[in-house]
């Protein structure tokens, strides 16, 4: 597992009154959101790629119309690092300022078509 802060990690989860999960590998914190429609979740999921640009980190997450499934791992080294804590933790915050919905709980879908990408090992592969 990579560096991290379990100060910071604890307060994210729903055993702790958070909305993330952490996956039972321990290795990524995942969690959807839902909005009101296709615009906000689309102006959300911009604000959040703004970040990952500012961060050079970036997310496994697939959108259908209103709802965004985000999962926050690193994979070089594999593992939970300081950046997914941090940039889970600024997904709350845009998420509140987008009008996030109660979420729905991830559907098995939606972690498909994340897994879709990744099972094909095309991330952060140098090519
Ligand atoms: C080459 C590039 O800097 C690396 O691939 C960075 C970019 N963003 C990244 N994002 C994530 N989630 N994991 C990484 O290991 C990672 N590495």
């Amino acid at each position: 597992m990579s560096s991290q802060s379990p100060a910071k990690l604890e307060p994210l989860l729903v055993s702790h009154g958070g909305k993330w999960t952490l996956t039972s590998d321990g290795e990524a914190l995942e969690r959807s959101f839902k909005f009101k429609n296709f615009t906000k979740t689309w102006d959300f999921m911009t604000a959040v790629s703004l970040q990952c640009k500012i961060w050079n980190h970036h997310p496994e997450w697939s959108n259908v119309y209103s709802t965004t499934f985000i999962r926050w791992t690193t994979h070089v080294p594999k593992g939970l690092s300081d950046k997914d804590i941090g940039l889970a933790t600024l997904c709350d915050a845009l998420a509140k300022d987008f009008g996030e919905l109660d979420p729905e709980p991830a559907s098995c879908e939606m972690k498909s078509l994340a897994n879709e990408v990744v099972k094909d090992g095309n991330c952060c592969v140098k090519k």
